[in-house]
Protein backbone atom coordinates (compact mmCIF):
# COMPACT_ATOMS: atom_id res chain seq x y z
CA UNK A 1 0.00 0.00 0.00
CA UNK A 2 3.11 2.35 0.87
CA UNK A 3 4.24 1.68 -2.53
CA UNK A 4 1.29 2.29 -4.46
CA UNK A 5 0.61 5.85 -2.47
CA UNK A 6 4.24 6.97 -3.21
CA UNK A 7 4.04 6.25 -6.51
CA UNK A 8 1.05 8.27 -6.78
CA UNK A 9 2.84 10.69 -5.25
CA UNK A 10 5.59 10.84 -8.00
CA UNK A 11 3.36 10.78 -10.76
CA UNK A 12 0.93 13.44 -9.80
CA UNK A 13 3.94 15.63 -8.57
CA UNK A 14 5.59 15.14 -12.11
CA UNK A 15 2.32 15.62 -14.25
CA UNK A 16 2.17 18.96 -12.07
CA UNK A 17 5.77 20.06 -12.85
CA UNK A 18 4.87 19.28 -16.56
CA UNK A 19 1.32 21.11 -16.87
CA UNK A 20 3.26 24.40 -14.53
CA UNK A 21 5.99 24.65 -17.06
CA UNK A 22 3.70 24.31 -20.40
CA UNK A 23 1.54 26.69 -18.88
CA UNK A 24 4.69 29.25 -18.14
CA UNK A 25 5.85 28.40 -22.13
CA UNK A 26 2.42 29.01 -24.09
CA UNK A 27 2.02 32.64 -22.43
CA UNK A 28 5.88 33.46 -22.90
CA UNK A 29 6.83 32.05 -26.26
CA UNK A 30 5.73 32.22 -29.97
CA UNK A 31 4.14 29.58 -31.81
CA UNK A 32 7.13 27.54 -33.50
CA UNK A 33 9.22 28.31 -30.17
CA UNK A 34 6.16 26.43 -28.38
CA UNK A 35 6.02 23.27 -30.50
CA UNK A 36 10.09 23.15 -29.98
CA UNK A 37 10.04 23.50 -25.94
CA UNK A 38 7.15 21.02 -25.80
CA UNK A 39 9.32 18.21 -28.07
CA UNK A 40 12.42 18.72 -25.88
CA UNK A 41 10.10 18.63 -22.73
CA UNK A 42 8.34 15.52 -23.22
CA UNK A 43 11.63 13.80 -24.71
CA UNK A 44 12.80 14.61 -21.02
CA UNK A 45 10.69 13.44 -19.46
CA UNK A 46 10.99 10.54 -21.37
CA UNK A 47 14.58 9.94 -20.58
CA UNK A 48 14.11 10.50 -16.85
CA UNK A 49 12.18 6.79 -17.33
CA UNK A 50 8.61 8.88 -16.11
CA UNK A 51 6.58 7.06 -18.95
CA UNK A 52 8.09 4.20 -18.78
CA UNK A 53 7.04 4.35 -14.52
CA UNK A 54 3.81 5.53 -15.51
CA UNK A 55 3.57 2.23 -18.51
CA UNK A 56 5.19 0.30 -15.91
CA UNK A 57 2.76 1.61 -12.95
CA UNK A 58 -0.45 0.08 -14.93
CA UNK A 59 0.93 -2.50 -16.16
CA UNK A 60 1.34 -4.00 -12.75
CA UNK A 61 -2.08 -2.96 -11.66
CA UNK A 62 -3.90 -4.73 -14.38
CA UNK A 63 -1.58 -7.83 -14.60
CA UNK A 64 0.93 -7.75 -11.74
CA UNK A 65 2.17 -11.21 -12.24
CA UNK A 66 5.73 -12.57 -14.44
CA UNK A 67 6.36 -15.55 -16.45
CA UNK A 68 9.67 -17.21 -17.34
CA UNK A 69 9.35 -19.84 -19.29
CA UNK A 70 11.91 -23.23 -19.60
CA UNK A 71 11.99 -25.15 -22.59
CA UNK A 72 13.06 -28.58 -22.76
CA UNK A 73 15.50 -27.26 -25.65
CA UNK A 74 17.06 -24.36 -26.72
CA UNK A 75 18.46 -23.86 -30.13
CA UNK A 76 18.35 -27.35 -30.81
CA UNK A 77 20.08 -27.94 -27.62
CA UNK A 78 18.60 -29.91 -24.22
CA UNK A 79 18.08 -27.51 -21.65
CA UNK A 80 19.17 -29.26 -18.50
CA UNK A 81 17.49 -26.96 -16.44
CA UNK A 82 14.03 -28.62 -17.98
CA UNK A 83 14.93 -31.77 -16.62
CA UNK A 84 16.00 -30.59 -13.01
CA UNK A 85 12.69 -28.59 -13.07
CA UNK A 86 10.61 -31.98 -13.65
CA UNK A 87 12.74 -33.53 -11.33
CA UNK A 88 12.06 -31.10 -8.43
CA UNK A 89 8.47 -31.33 -9.09
CA UNK A 90 8.20 -34.78 -9.19
CA UNK A 91 9.49 -35.11 -5.71
CA UNK A 92 7.90 -31.89 -4.51
CA UNK A 93 4.50 -32.81 -5.83
CA UNK A 94 3.78 -35.69 -4.49
CA UNK A 95 3.31 -35.77 -1.14
CA UNK A 96 0.49 -32.71 -2.01
CA UNK A 97 -0.67 -33.53 -5.08
CA UNK A 98 -4.60 -34.63 -5.16
CA UNK A 99 -3.99 -36.66 -8.33
CA UNK A 100 -1.44 -38.94 -8.88
CA UNK A 101 -0.30 -41.29 -11.36
CA UNK A 102 1.58 -45.09 -10.60
CA UNK A 103 3.81 -47.02 -12.93
CA UNK A 104 6.54 -49.50 -12.95
CA UNK A 105 8.70 -49.16 -15.83
CA UNK A 106 10.72 -52.42 -15.10
CA UNK A 107 9.17 -55.29 -13.19
CA UNK A 108 12.01 -55.61 -10.88
CA UNK A 109 12.10 -52.03 -10.07
CA UNK A 110 9.53 -50.03 -7.44
CA UNK A 111 6.32 -48.66 -8.44
CA UNK A 112 6.52 -45.11 -9.01
CA UNK A 113 3.89 -42.50 -8.40
CA UNK A 114 3.82 -39.01 -9.88
CA UNK A 115 2.05 -36.38 -10.06
CA UNK A 116 -1.05 -36.18 -12.81
CA UNK A 117 -1.67 -31.97 -12.40
CA UNK A 118 -0.61 -29.83 -14.66
CA UNK A 119 -0.41 -26.89 -12.38
CA UNK A 120 1.28 -26.81 -9.25
CA UNK A 121 1.54 -24.19 -6.63
CA UNK A 122 5.22 -24.34 -4.54
CA UNK A 123 6.47 -21.59 -2.10
CA UNK A 124 9.46 -20.16 -1.35
CA UNK A 125 10.29 -17.84 1.80
CA UNK A 126 7.29 -16.67 1.56
CA UNK A 127 6.39 -15.83 -1.93
CA UNK A 128 3.39 -18.06 -3.99
CA UNK A 129 4.53 -19.33 -7.45
CA UNK A 130 2.57 -21.49 -9.61
CA UNK A 131 4.34 -24.02 -12.54
CA UNK A 132 2.53 -24.96 -15.15
CA UNK A 133 3.37 -27.54 -18.12
CA UNK A 134 2.95 -26.50 -21.21
CA UNK A 135 3.43 -28.38 -24.60
CA UNK A 136 2.86 -26.77 -27.59
CA UNK A 137 3.61 -29.85 -29.60
CA UNK A 138 5.55 -33.09 -29.02
CA UNK A 139 8.74 -31.49 -29.64
CA UNK A 140 7.72 -28.14 -28.03
CA UNK A 141 7.33 -28.80 -24.18
CA UNK A 142 8.25 -26.76 -21.32
CA UNK A 143 7.20 -25.35 -18.09
CA UNK A 144 6.22 -22.03 -17.24
CA UNK A 145 6.69 -19.88 -14.00
CA UNK A 146 4.11 -17.47 -12.70
CA UNK A 147 4.67 -15.22 -9.76
CA UNK A 148 3.39 -11.61 -8.52
CA UNK A 149 6.75 -8.72 -9.75
CA UNK A 150 7.20 -7.77 -6.04
CA UNK A 151 8.76 -11.42 -5.37
CA UNK A 152 11.02 -10.62 -8.84
CA UNK A 153 14.58 -10.19 -7.63
CA UNK A 154 13.88 -13.31 -4.78
CA UNK A 155 12.20 -15.66 -7.62
CA UNK A 156 15.28 -15.48 -9.94
CA UNK A 157 18.53 -14.43 -8.13
CA UNK A 158 17.34 -17.11 -5.48
CA UNK A 159 14.28 -19.74 -5.94
CA UNK A 160 15.21 -20.63 -9.27
CA UNK A 161 18.48 -21.77 -8.63
CA UNK A 162 17.46 -23.32 -5.65
CA UNK A 163 15.17 -25.36 -7.74
CA UNK A 164 17.57 -26.16 -10.60
CA UNK A 165 20.38 -27.39 -8.30
CA UNK A 166 17.57 -29.19 -6.09
CA UNK A 167 16.56 -30.99 -8.87
CA UNK A 168 19.95 -31.81 -9.90
CA UNK A 169 20.58 -33.85 -6.43
CA UNK A 170 17.27 -35.50 -6.42
CA UNK A 171 17.75 -36.99 -9.73
CA UNK A 172 21.66 -37.79 -8.62
CA UNK A 173 20.46 -39.60 -5.21
CA UNK A 174 17.69 -42.04 -7.25
CA UNK A 175 19.80 -42.17 -10.39
CA UNK A 176 20.72 -45.78 -11.40
CA UNK A 177 24.48 -45.99 -11.54
CA UNK A 178 25.47 -46.94 -15.17
CA UNK A 179 28.44 -48.83 -17.02
CA UNK A 180 29.49 -47.24 -19.75
CA UNK A 181 32.22 -48.16 -22.43
CA UNK A 182 33.74 -46.51 -25.42
CA UNK A 183 32.59 -47.63 -29.17
CA UNK A 184 35.31 -47.86 -31.54
CA UNK A 185 35.69 -44.58 -33.59
CA UNK A 186 34.08 -45.99 -36.83
CA UNK A 187 30.49 -46.35 -34.97
CA UNK A 188 30.50 -43.03 -33.70
CA UNK A 189 28.17 -41.44 -36.11
CA UNK A 190 28.21 -38.25 -38.01
CA UNK A 191 27.56 -35.99 -35.33
CA UNK A 192 29.39 -38.36 -32.85
CA UNK A 193 26.32 -39.22 -30.75
CA UNK A 194 27.21 -43.16 -30.54
CA UNK A 195 30.94 -42.41 -28.64
CA UNK A 196 29.31 -44.53 -25.63
CA UNK A 197 27.46 -47.19 -24.75
CA UNK A 198 25.80 -48.01 -21.83
CA UNK A 199 24.35 -50.26 -19.35
CA UNK A 200 22.82 -50.37 -15.78
CA UNK A 201 25.70 -51.11 -13.42
CA UNK A 202 24.03 -53.73 -10.89
CA UNK A 203 27.79 -55.14 -9.15
CA UNK A 204 26.90 -55.92 -5.57
CA UNK A 205 30.48 -54.81 -4.62
CA UNK A 206 30.44 -52.39 -1.37
CA UNK A 207 33.01 -51.51 1.09
CA UNK A 208 31.91 -53.28 3.74
CA UNK A 209 32.44 -57.09 1.63
CA UNK A 210 35.46 -55.34 0.48
CA UNK A 211 38.06 -57.49 1.98
CA UNK A 212 41.35 -55.42 3.06
CA UNK A 213 42.87 -53.72 6.04
CA UNK A 214 39.83 -51.43 8.07
CA UNK A 215 41.94 -49.07 8.79
CA UNK A 216 42.96 -48.28 4.96
CA UNK A 217 39.48 -48.92 3.49
CA UNK A 218 37.97 -46.38 6.15
CA UNK A 219 40.75 -43.59 5.19
CA UNK A 220 39.91 -44.42 1.64
CA UNK A 221 36.36 -44.27 2.55
CA UNK A 222 36.51 -40.56 4.15
CA UNK A 223 38.40 -39.67 1.00
CA UNK A 224 35.72 -39.89 -0.97
CA UNK A 225 33.40 -38.34 1.00
CA UNK A 226 35.94 -35.17 1.27
CA UNK A 227 35.62 -35.29 -2.19
CA UNK A 228 31.77 -35.49 -3.06
CA UNK A 229 31.23 -32.78 -0.22
CA UNK A 230 34.12 -30.94 -1.45
CA UNK A 231 32.61 -28.39 -3.72
CA UNK A 232 33.16 -25.09 -2.15
CA UNK A 233 36.64 -26.23 -0.73
CA UNK A 234 37.88 -26.76 -4.74
CA UNK A 235 36.22 -23.48 -5.72
CA UNK A 236 38.28 -21.83 -2.57
CA UNK A 237 41.07 -22.99 -3.51
CA UNK A 238 41.05 -22.53 -7.52
CA UNK A 239 41.96 -26.55 -8.42
CA UNK A 240 39.49 -28.20 -10.41
CA UNK A 241 36.72 -30.64 -8.94
CA UNK A 242 38.34 -33.79 -9.68
CA UNK A 243 40.36 -36.73 -7.85
CA UNK A 244 42.77 -39.34 -9.26
CA UNK A 245 43.25 -42.66 -7.59
CA UNK A 246 45.93 -45.07 -8.64
CA UNK A 247 44.84 -48.55 -7.39
CA UNK A 248 48.02 -51.60 -7.63
CA UNK A 249 48.73 -54.50 -6.71
CA UNK A 250 48.36 -58.48 -8.01
CA UNK A 251 45.94 -60.27 -9.88
CA UNK A 252 43.18 -60.79 -7.83
CA UNK A 253 43.92 -58.66 -5.16
CA UNK A 254 40.32 -56.57 -5.88
CA UNK A 255 41.37 -53.85 -7.81
CA UNK A 256 38.05 -53.98 -9.98
CA UNK A 257 35.94 -54.90 -6.92
CA UNK A 258 37.23 -51.57 -5.24
CA UNK A 259 36.24 -49.48 -8.66
CA UNK A 260 32.79 -51.36 -8.34
CA UNK A 261 32.17 -50.38 -4.23
CA UNK A 262 33.54 -46.82 -5.06
CA UNK A 263 31.30 -46.30 -7.84
CA UNK A 264 28.53 -47.82 -5.58
CA UNK A 265 29.27 -45.70 -2.32
CA UNK A 266 29.06 -42.39 -4.40
CA UNK A 267 26.37 -43.47 -6.79
CA UNK A 268 28.92 -42.52 -9.62
CA UNK A 269 28.45 -43.99 -12.88
CA UNK A 270 31.67 -45.77 -14.57
CA UNK A 271 33.36 -44.77 -17.80
CA UNK A 272 35.31 -47.81 -18.49
CA UNK A 273 37.87 -46.34 -21.06
CA UNK A 274 39.19 -48.67 -23.89
CA UNK A 275 42.35 -47.15 -24.87
CA UNK A 276 42.97 -49.68 -26.97
CA UNK A 277 39.98 -48.80 -29.16
CA UNK A 278 41.20 -45.11 -29.41
CA UNK A 279 43.24 -44.44 -32.61
CA UNK A 280 44.79 -40.79 -31.29
CA UNK A 281 44.26 -37.87 -28.74
CA UNK A 282 42.08 -36.24 -30.12
CA UNK A 283 39.25 -38.97 -30.35
CA UNK A 284 40.70 -39.34 -26.80
CA UNK A 285 39.60 -35.99 -26.17
CA UNK A 286 36.38 -36.06 -27.32
CA UNK A 287 35.65 -38.85 -25.21
CA UNK A 288 36.46 -37.77 -22.38
CA UNK A 289 34.83 -34.78 -22.89
CA UNK A 290 31.72 -36.14 -23.43
CA UNK A 291 31.30 -37.57 -19.89
CA UNK A 292 29.54 -36.61 -17.53
CA UNK A 293 29.81 -34.95 -13.96
CA UNK A 294 29.87 -37.25 -10.92
CA UNK A 295 31.60 -40.30 -12.64
CA UNK A 296 34.63 -42.59 -12.65
CA UNK A 297 36.78 -42.69 -15.77
CA UNK A 298 38.54 -46.23 -15.16
CA UNK A 299 41.26 -47.18 -17.31
CA UNK A 300 42.62 -50.97 -16.41
CA UNK A 301 45.66 -52.44 -16.59
CA UNK A 302 47.37 -48.86 -18.03
CA UNK A 303 50.16 -50.39 -18.44
CA UNK A 304 48.68 -52.94 -20.97
CA UNK A 305 46.14 -50.02 -22.56
CA UNK A 306 49.22 -47.90 -24.59
CA UNK A 307 52.93 -46.77 -24.67
CA UNK A 308 52.27 -45.32 -21.18
CA UNK A 309 55.49 -47.14 -19.38
CA UNK A 310 59.11 -45.59 -17.88
CA UNK A 311 60.68 -46.86 -21.89
CA UNK A 312 58.11 -44.77 -23.65
CA UNK A 313 60.31 -41.35 -23.75
CA UNK A 314 63.23 -43.54 -25.57
CA UNK A 315 60.80 -45.64 -28.14
CA UNK A 316 58.91 -42.49 -28.86
CA UNK A 317 62.36 -40.47 -29.26
CA UNK A 318 63.62 -43.00 -31.64
CA UNK A 319 60.31 -43.84 -33.59
CA UNK A 320 60.51 -39.45 -33.94
CA UNK A 321 64.14 -40.21 -35.18
CA UNK A 322 63.22 -42.96 -37.55
CA UNK A 323 60.06 -40.86 -39.51
CA UNK A 324 61.10 -38.02 -39.32
CA UNK A 325 59.29 -34.94 -37.32
CA UNK A 326 56.22 -36.45 -37.87
CA UNK A 327 53.17 -35.53 -35.34
CA UNK A 328 52.89 -38.64 -33.25
CA UNK A 329 49.87 -37.38 -31.68
CA UNK A 330 48.19 -37.69 -34.93
CA UNK A 331 48.55 -41.50 -34.99
CA UNK A 332 48.22 -42.58 -31.23
CA UNK A 333 47.43 -42.14 -27.91
CA UNK A 334 50.13 -40.35 -26.35
CA UNK A 335 50.97 -39.99 -22.22
CA UNK A 336 51.57 -36.05 -23.03
CA UNK A 337 47.41 -36.78 -24.74
CA UNK A 338 46.60 -38.18 -21.56
CA UNK A 339 48.32 -35.62 -19.01
CA UNK A 340 46.41 -32.72 -21.32
CA UNK A 341 43.17 -34.20 -20.53
CA UNK A 342 43.73 -34.89 -16.73
CA UNK A 343 45.62 -31.08 -16.28
CA UNK A 344 44.55 -29.22 -19.34
CA UNK A 345 41.16 -29.19 -21.02
CA UNK A 346 39.91 -31.55 -17.94
CA UNK A 347 40.31 -28.60 -15.89
CA UNK A 348 37.69 -26.73 -17.89
CA UNK A 349 34.59 -28.90 -18.72
CA UNK A 350 32.71 -30.63 -16.15
CA UNK A 351 33.29 -31.54 -12.18
CA UNK A 352 33.21 -33.76 -9.73
CA UNK A 353 34.91 -36.77 -11.95
CA UNK A 354 37.33 -39.26 -10.64
CA UNK A 355 39.73 -40.83 -12.46
CA UNK A 356 41.16 -43.80 -11.65
CA UNK A 357 44.03 -46.23 -13.13
CA UNK A 358 44.69 -49.60 -12.35
CA UNK A 359 48.00 -51.37 -13.08
CA UNK A 360 49.15 -54.78 -11.82
CA UNK A 361 52.98 -53.30 -12.26
CA UNK A 362 53.69 -49.99 -11.04
CA UNK A 363 57.59 -50.33 -11.66
CA UNK A 364 56.35 -49.46 -14.94
CA UNK A 365 54.57 -47.33 -15.27
CA UNK A 366 56.19 -43.21 -16.33
CA UNK A 367 56.35 -41.59 -12.98
CA UNK A 368 54.97 -38.42 -14.97
CA UNK A 369 51.67 -40.39 -15.10
CA UNK A 370 51.23 -40.93 -11.58
CA UNK A 371 53.00 -38.24 -9.74
CA UNK A 372 50.93 -37.16 -6.91
CA UNK A 373 48.61 -34.12 -7.76
CA UNK A 374 47.74 -36.34 -11.19
CA UNK A 375 47.04 -39.05 -8.67
CA UNK A 376 46.10 -38.15 -6.05
CA UNK A 377 45.94 -41.32 -3.82
CA UNK A 378 48.03 -44.19 -4.31
CA UNK A 379 45.95 -47.56 -3.22
CA UNK A 380 47.95 -50.63 -2.52
CA UNK A 381 45.69 -53.60 -2.78
CA UNK A 382 48.05 -56.99 -1.56
CA UNK A 383 47.86 -60.46 -0.90
CA UNK A 384 45.16 -61.35 1.44
CA UNK A 385 46.04 -60.58 5.15
CA UNK A 386 44.19 -62.06 7.92
CA UNK A 387 42.24 -59.09 8.70
CA UNK A 388 41.20 -59.02 5.20
CA UNK A 389 40.37 -62.99 5.37
CA UNK A 390 38.59 -62.36 8.46
CA UNK A 391 36.15 -59.81 6.09
CA UNK A 392 36.06 -62.90 3.33
CA UNK A 393 34.76 -65.07 6.01
CA UNK A 394 31.54 -62.89 6.91
CA UNK A 395 30.95 -62.70 3.63
CA UNK A 396 30.68 -66.46 2.90
CA UNK A 397 30.72 -68.44 5.80
CA UNK A 398 28.56 -65.66 8.23
CA UNK A 399 31.52 -65.99 10.45
CA UNK A 400 31.79 -62.96 12.52
CA UNK A 401 34.57 -63.41 15.78
CA UNK A 402 36.17 -66.98 15.45
CA UNK A 403 39.75 -65.71 16.66
CA UNK A 404 40.16 -69.01 19.02
CA UNK A 405 38.69 -71.33 16.38
CA UNK A 406 41.71 -73.77 15.77
CA UNK A 407 41.15 -73.37 12.16
CA UNK A 408 41.14 -69.81 12.00
CA UNK A 409 44.34 -70.33 14.37
CA UNK A 410 45.82 -72.28 11.38
CA UNK A 411 44.83 -69.70 8.59
CA UNK A 412 46.22 -67.18 10.44
CA UNK A 413 49.63 -68.82 10.18
CA UNK A 414 49.26 -70.09 6.88
CA UNK A 415 48.36 -66.47 5.84
CA UNK A 416 51.43 -65.21 7.29
CA UNK A 417 53.55 -67.53 5.14
CA UNK A 418 51.94 -67.40 2.15
CA UNK A 419 51.48 -65.14 -0.81
CA UNK A 420 47.20 -65.77 -1.70
CA UNK A 421 45.03 -63.27 -3.21
CA UNK A 422 41.64 -62.45 -1.88
CA UNK A 423 39.88 -63.54 -5.36
CA UNK A 424 42.10 -67.68 -4.18
CA UNK A 425 40.78 -67.66 -1.12
CA UNK A 426 37.09 -66.18 -1.81
CA UNK A 427 37.18 -68.78 -4.57
CA UNK A 428 38.29 -71.74 -1.79
CA UNK A 429 35.40 -70.37 1.01
CA UNK A 430 32.83 -70.56 -1.89
CA UNK A 431 30.29 -73.66 -1.14
CA UNK A 432 29.81 -75.05 -4.65
CA UNK A 433 25.78 -76.26 -3.31
CA UNK A 434 25.33 -73.13 -2.55
CA UNK A 435 24.45 -73.97 1.31
CA UNK A 436 27.09 -72.97 3.61
CA UNK A 437 29.27 -75.66 5.10
CA UNK A 438 31.89 -73.68 7.39
CA UNK A 439 34.44 -76.73 7.87
CA UNK A 440 34.28 -77.81 4.64
CA UNK A 441 35.33 -74.29 3.18
CA UNK A 442 37.85 -73.42 6.33
CA UNK A 443 39.63 -76.93 5.01
CA UNK A 444 39.72 -76.68 1.40
CA UNK A 445 41.92 -73.42 2.21
CA UNK A 446 44.00 -74.69 4.53
CA UNK A 447 44.34 -77.17 1.94
CA UNK A 448 45.08 -74.42 -0.75
CA UNK A 449 47.30 -72.24 1.34
CA UNK A 450 49.29 -75.80 2.13
CA UNK A 451 49.82 -76.20 -1.36
CA UNK A 452 50.92 -72.98 -2.01
CA UNK A 453 53.62 -72.81 0.68
CA UNK A 454 55.46 -76.24 -0.87
CA UNK A 455 54.76 -74.35 -4.20
CA UNK A 456 56.26 -71.44 -2.90
CA UNK A 457 59.55 -72.83 -1.05
CA UNK A 458 59.96 -75.61 -3.81
CA UNK A 459 60.26 -72.12 -6.04
CA UNK A 460 62.57 -70.70 -3.82
CA UNK A 461 64.48 -73.75 -3.14
CA UNK A 462 64.64 -73.89 -7.36
CA UNK A 463 65.74 -70.06 -7.21
CA UNK A 464 68.52 -70.68 -5.03
CA UNK A 465 70.24 -73.93 -7.06
CA UNK A 466 70.10 -71.56 -9.79
CA UNK A 467 72.25 -68.79 -8.07
CA UNK A 468 74.31 -71.40 -7.26
CA UNK A 469 74.86 -72.84 -10.92
CA UNK A 470 75.66 -69.22 -12.24
CA UNK A 471 78.12 -68.64 -9.50
CA UNK A 472 79.53 -72.94 -9.77
N1 LIG B 1 39.77 -57.44 -1.66
C1 LIG B 1 38.75 -58.20 -2.05
N2 LIG B 1 37.61 -58.23 -1.34
C2 LIG B 1 36.60 -59.01 -1.71
N3 LIG B 1 36.61 -59.81 -2.79
C3 LIG B 1 37.73 -59.81 -3.53
C4 LIG B 1 38.85 -59.00 -3.20
N4 LIG B 1 39.81 -59.22 -4.10
C5 LIG B 1 39.31 -60.10 -4.97
N5 LIG B 1 38.09 -60.47 -4.63
C6 LIG B 1 37.23 -61.44 -5.35
O1 LIG B 1 37.99 -61.91 -6.44
C7 LIG B 1 37.40 -61.60 -7.69
C8 LIG B 1 38.45 -60.96 -8.63
O2 LIG B 1 38.90 -59.75 -8.04
P1 LIG B 1 39.17 -58.41 -8.88
O3 LIG B 1 38.77 -58.61 -10.31
O4 LIG B 1 38.57 -57.27 -8.15
O5 LIG B 1 40.74 -58.35 -8.78
P2 LIG B 1 41.74 -57.44 -9.61
O6 LIG B 1 42.78 -57.01 -8.64
O7 LIG B 1 41.03 -56.40 -10.34
O8 LIG B 1 42.35 -58.51 -10.59
P3 LIG B 1 43.08 -58.24 -12.02
O9 LIG B 1 44.33 -57.48 -11.73
O10 LIG B 1 43.35 -59.64 -12.48
O11 LIG B 1 42.12 -57.52 -12.88
C9 LIG B 1 36.28 -60.64 -7.39
O12 LIG B 1 35.16 -60.95 -8.14
C10 LIG B 1 35.99 -60.84 -5.92
O13 LIG B 1 34.97 -61.79 -5.77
Amino acid sequence: MMMMGDTFGTIGSSLASLFFIWATVQQIFPNHFKIAIKEFLLSSFHQLGFAQRVSDYFTNIFSPYVDINFPESDEYRFNHAFSAIETYLESKATNKSKHLKGSQVKENKDLVLKRDEAKIRDEYKGANVWWEFVTASDQERSFKLTFHHRARSLITDSYVPYVVEEGKLIKAKKQQTRLVTNNPSSQWGVFSQNMWRSIEFEHPASFETLAMDPEKKEEIMSDLTAFTNGKDYYKKIGKAWKRGYLLYGPPGTGKSTMISAMANFLNYNIYDLELTAIKNNSELRKLLTATSSKSIVVIEDIDCSVDLTRNRNKKERNSLERNGEQDKDESSVTLSGLLNFIDGIWSACGQERIVVFTTNHLENLDPALIRRGRMDMHIELSYCTYEAFKILAKNYLDLNDHDDDPLFKKIKSLLKETKISPADVAENLMTRNHKIDVDGSLNSLIKALEEKKSSQSQHDEDKKKNKFRLFG
